[in-house]
């Protein structure tokens, strides 16, 4: 059923302007208001194909057509993803003969020509003697070919793969942008290599992914502008989540506008997705320079939280931020000792119970702890299935499975030369194993590579990390010959910097095994094993980004303090522990899929949803704001903060403890704000 319009959708419905930004917050009706716009440009003749309603992604597109059918907006008004209306303008270009389509190739296929891209590269680094001190076996090694999939998105969205010339192996410029996006160059000369390997020639594709479709859109128009009036022209372009718009989408839409109007609806505040091109810019200075025309109105009422919610956060973004008088949010602060080891997590844990036992009626499907990073649930998890909470892990992987933290367990069984647990557990042991030749080395060609280690029928025909894992998943224990035999043996073709690797590895093996008497605790192994290998660089070697390997690091760091509230306890009891609450896990997980388990969750994953119950943890220094831009942090507490519509709980250090308090939410910063 249509809704009455409130007086701020009331101007936008009889704004006439030719650009309109709607500069919104969180749970005002953005997609309901565009909704409007569109039922009443039907309402007053305007045909549905002259309408395009656009979204940036699937689940945006979806709950966009919902909002239309409420609005009693014509069935033909069809909401399409950005990438869907490129590849239907791609389509008729081709009809035009001006384009020949490439055949469309999934994520397998991607990663082939990427394994190839990087051999290319490798090679030529090779020949011209380069010292370079990357670890180009990608083919291995899953995590790394995503991670690279990832940059090269990043790359595509922020339309930096159109700046990659013929040739540009150590090209200035791709130093400057490895620089600026905090990668290694050698990523950004695969992803160079890659782009050469699909467009040989300007506008000429050998194949496309999902991610192409609005880049070659617009290379091919860079190429034949003419071309642009053989396209349809829309009569008006509405446009949803602005804040996620990206470089290639704000120059499509930018392109094809022409005579048409252009409505978006974004919240400023809720630009946090870096990871496909996001940029505040899009809505304030490049939008003012491309649309001097533009007119900004305001959708400023919530009608998701209540009253004290909106003050915290229109303090927070320095912004108006109103809530309709019905609604109430009740705002909990819950304080604990940062001295204490856990004690965030548990007195987390105690407020899901204190909330779940006063109200009966609060299921825990209804509360989400949101986290600012991943590495931060470690203690969060462990206190949950201490005091036994249901609980599912929302775009995240819960810690004991963590690449890094698998690596950690490896060191562990190798040490102690206990497996039993592995021979009860035989599921995690390919992503063991994968961690592990992660972290080492793992030499990817089968040609090469000495199978004398592992016994298995056929070997040859199989890439060495498989057999590996068929190896150690028939026999655990020869997850010891696995490491001392392959992972740090020196093999032909290893660049010297894998080699100092394997050495280190090794000689980190061989103190291991000569102290096994005396390391009685995974806490002794652990910290043995920190002072014996430099842990940042074996991170930073598996995990490029510095952001995201600070934050493998520092989850291997809670690791260690965990084993540490083991006590004297053998290692191989360590190890159950592990085991169990993994077990315990999966069983709620599967079992519950359906019952009640709170979500733990990062800010990233839970933007665009909302829930009954919402506490954030860790809002002390060093932990909300993790990075050094407060700007970009008050966003992620904005998001973070607006996900909640019957409670919020802000978790921070107790009064004793002032100096740790968040600059976010206290002192000058947050009076500036
Ligand atoms: N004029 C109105 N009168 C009553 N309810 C309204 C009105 N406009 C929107 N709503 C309701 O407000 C709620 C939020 O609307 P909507 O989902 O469009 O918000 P949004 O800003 O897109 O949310 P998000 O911040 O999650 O993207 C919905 O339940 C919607 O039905």
């Amino acid at each position: 059923m249509a809704h009455e319009p409130s007086p701020e959708q009331t101007a936008i419905l009889q704004s006439r302007a030719n650009v309109v930004l709607i500069d919104a917050v969180a749970g005002s009706g953005k997609t309901t208001t565009l909704a409007m716009v569109a039922g009443a440009a039907s309402a007053r003749g305007l045909a549905p194909v002259a309408i395009a309603c656009l979204a940036f992604s699937d689940g945006a597109k979806k709950r966009f057509a919902q909002k239309l059918a409420e609005e009693n907006a014509p069935a033909a008004l069809v909401p399409m993803t950005i990438t869907e209306f490129a590849r239907r303008h791609l389509r008729k270009l081709a009809t035009l003969g001006v384009f020949t389509q490439p055949p469309q190739i999934g994520a397998a296929k991607v990663r082939d020509h990427l394994v190839k891209a990087a051999q290319g590269v490798w090679m030529r680094h090779q020949s011209r003697g380069s010292d370079s001190e990357f670890d180009f076996g990608i083919e291995q090694n899953r995590d790394r070919i995503d991670h690279l999939f990832a940059v090269l998105r990043e790359l595509k969205a922020r339309l930096l793969t159109h700046q990659f010339g013929d040739d540009d192996f150590g090209s200035i410029g791709q130093y400057d942008l490895a620089e600026a996006l905090d990668l290694p160059v050698e990523l950004i000369e695969i992803c160079a290599a890659y782009e050469r390997l699909r467009e040989p020639d300007a506008g000429d594709f050998g194949w496309q992914t999902e991610d192409d479709a609005v880049p070659d859109l617009l290379r091919l128009l860079a190429l034949q502008p003419d071309v642009l009036d053989q396209l349809w022209q829309h009569a008006l372009f509405l446009v949803d989540e602005w804040h996620d718009v990206n470089a290639a989408e704000f120059a499509l839409l930018q392109l094809l506008k022409r005579r048409g109007r252009l409505v978006v609806v974004g919240d400023r505040d809720q630009v946090i997705d870096a990871a496909r091109g996001a940029e505040l810019r899009f809505s304030t200075d490049t939008f003012r320079a491309a649309y001097a025309d533009a007119v900004y109105l305001p959708l400023h009422r919530t009608r998701r939280f209540g009253a004290a919610v909106a003050r915290a956060v229109s303090k927070l973004t320095s912004r108006p931020v109103e809530a309709i008088p019905e609604l109430h949010t009740v705002q909990h602060r819950a304080a604990y000792d940062p001295d204490v080891a856990g004690a965030c997590a548990r007195t987390v844990a105690g407020h899901v119970q204190a909330l779940h036992n006063a109200h009966h009626a609060v299921k825990l499907s209804e509360i989400a702890i949101i986290t600012r990073e991943d590495d931060q649930t470690i203690d969060i998890e462990n206190a949950l299935l201490d005091a036994g909470i249901p609980y599912q892990c929302e775009g995240i992987v819960s810690y004991l499975l963590r690449p890094e933290i698998l690596f950690m367990r490896a060191l562990l069984h190798i040490a102690s030369g206990s497996y039993d647990t592995l021979e009860q557990d035989k599921p995690t042991i390919r992503p063991m194993v994968t961690a592990l030749a992660a972290f080492v080395s793992m030499q990817s060609s089968a040609q090469h590579f000495e199978s004398d280690y592992l016994q298995v029928s056929g070997a040859a025909q199989k890439v060495p990390l498989e057999q590996a894992i068929e190896t150690v998943t028939g026999t655990p224990a020869s997850l010891q010959m696995f490491f001392d035999g392959i992972v740090t043996r020196a093999q032909e073709g290893d660049s010297p910097l894998t080699l100092n690797w394997k050495a280190r590895f090794a000689a980190c093996g061989a103190a291991l095994a000569e102290r096994r008497a005396s390391l009685h605790s995974a806490h002794d192994v652990l910290l043995a094993v920190r002072a014996l290998i430099d842990l940042p660089a074996a991170v930073a070697r598996a995990v490029p980004r510095r952001s995201e390997a600070d934050a493998a690091v520092r989850s291997i760091a809670h690791f260690i303090d965990f084993a540490g509230t083991f006590g004297q306890r053998p290692v191989a009891d360590f190890l159950h522990e592990l085991r169990e609450r993994q077990a315990r896990l999966a069983a709620r997980t599967k079992g519950n899929r359906y019952r009640a388990q709170l979500v733990l969750t990062t800010v990233r994953t839970a933007k665009g949803q909302e829930w009954e119950h919402v506490i954030l943890p860790y809002l002390q220094r060093g932990e909300f704001p993790r990075g050094p831009d407060l700007a970009e942090e008050r966003r992620f507490l904005y998001v973070a903060m607006t996900r909640a519509k019957g409670s919020l709980t802000l978790c921070e250090p107790d009064e004793a403890h002032r100096a740790l308090w968040s600059p976010l939410l206290h002192g000058d910063v947050a009076r500036g704000a």
